[in-house]
């Protein structure tokens, strides 16, 4: 299958979305609500799962929808003032949108692994969003198992690597089979990306999460130093890191649970679209113990522990590292 009309309705999908969180980040001033589970979420994740899930709805109505978030938080009587926020944008991409039919749309994502899905994280780096950093619109589409199809919206990130202070805004967008392409958010010619080549271990670079509550920072710096790298971290918040290797920018990723024996998996929304788009580029995903990643068995990553994401090359090397150093205790149980 060439999945040209998914990925021409995703990238649709995820460029409206795109515009719809620069445009909340322009003009919202306090931007965080609370979810129950305590994790941050904005008028943004709520109008972006709309919109993307009313654009798929539209163009594949028989397609299951997996995302991050859902309306219940915004359907309480004192969230009015958030639910006509959310209105208010995303009227500025669907014009017809009211409350209603908006938590209708929210709603719609919040459908079941099937054997053909779309899995979304509206906003993937809500801190980093709320920071005014880095942050990922991040869909995916999954069948059998396997993600054949996953644009990343990266509004924040430059478009060349060596001009940090260029134009910003980038679409990753990686089709199984057909490699990975970056196109400007603004409109522009699709450009064939590569991981880097180059195998010299001075030259590696590590690209890690500026939070460092969500892994297992000491052990990932443990790792790499036993790996020899020298150059200096990258720090970048969400799966905007899969796209950073994608092109050539780094190297490796490494999100390692935290304690180790942590009983907690990643969210299926936190890296289809990554992996599909390292892949293609000529990378490598696998968890920490080398075992392909299972979009299969549910919401979350049940049958893998830990992410290991590179440039491919160095995959095995840095796989039989992650397994010496988790065998150390004194790094295992640092504190991140
Ligand atoms: N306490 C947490 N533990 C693990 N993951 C988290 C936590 N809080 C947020 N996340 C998720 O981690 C990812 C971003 O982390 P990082 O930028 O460090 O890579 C996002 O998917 C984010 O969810 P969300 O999509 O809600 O932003
Ligand atoms: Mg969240
Ligand atoms: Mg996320
Ligand atoms: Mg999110």
């Amino acid at each position: 299958m060439s999945y040209q009309r998914e990925k021409q309705v995703a990238i649709q999908a995820v460029t409206a979305a795109a515009q719809l969180c620069e445009q909340v980040r322009q003009e919202e001033g306090s931007l965080t609500l609370t979810k129950p589970d305590r994790s941050p979420v904005t008028v943004a994740d709520f109008g972006t799962q709309a919109v993307i899930c009313r654009v798929l709805a539209e163009a594949f109505p028989g397609d299951s929808i997996v995302g991050e978030e859902n309306s219940s938080l915004l359907r309480q009587p004192a969230m009015t003032q958030q639910l006509t926020g959310v209105t208010h944008y995303v009227k500025s991409q669907i014009a017809e949108a009211t409350p209603e039919t908006i938590i209708t749309w929210i709603d719609r994502g919040t459908g079941q692994v099937a054997d053909r899905y779309w899995t979304l994280d509206p906003i993937d780096g809500t801190k980093g969003y709320v920071r005014g950093d880095n942050y990922a619109i991040a869909l995916a589409l999954i069948e059998d198992g396997e993600v054949k199809l996953g644009v990343l919206g990266c509004p924040a990130l430059p478009i060349h690597p060596n001009q940090p202070d260029g134009d910003r805004g980038v679409l990753f967008v990686g089709v199984k089979g057909q490699g990975t392409t970056l196109i400007p958010l603004a409109g522009g010619q699709p450009q064939t990306i590569r991981i880097n080549e180059c195998d010299r271990i001075e030259s590696l670079r590590l690209v890690k999460s500026v939070e460092s509550s969500h892994g297992n920072p000491e052990l990932e710096v443990a790792i790499t130093q036993s790996l020899g790298f020298t150059t200096p971290s990258l720090q970048i918040d969400s799966m905007v890191k899969y796209g950073i290797i994608a092109r050539g920018e780094a190297d490796l990723y490494i999100r390692l649970p935290f304690p180790l024996e942590s009983s907690k998996r990643q969210n299926i929304w936190d890296h289809a679209a990554g992996v599909v788009i390292l892949e293609e580029a000529g990378g490598r995903v696998t968890d920490m113990y080398g075992k392909p990643l299972d979009f299969a068995c549910g919401t979350k990553l049940f049958n893998n522990q830990g992410i290991i994401a590179s440039n491919g090359a160095i995959h095995d090397a840095v796989l039989a590292t992650v397994a010496q150093e988790i065998q150390a205790p004194e790094t295992s149980q640092s504190t991140p």
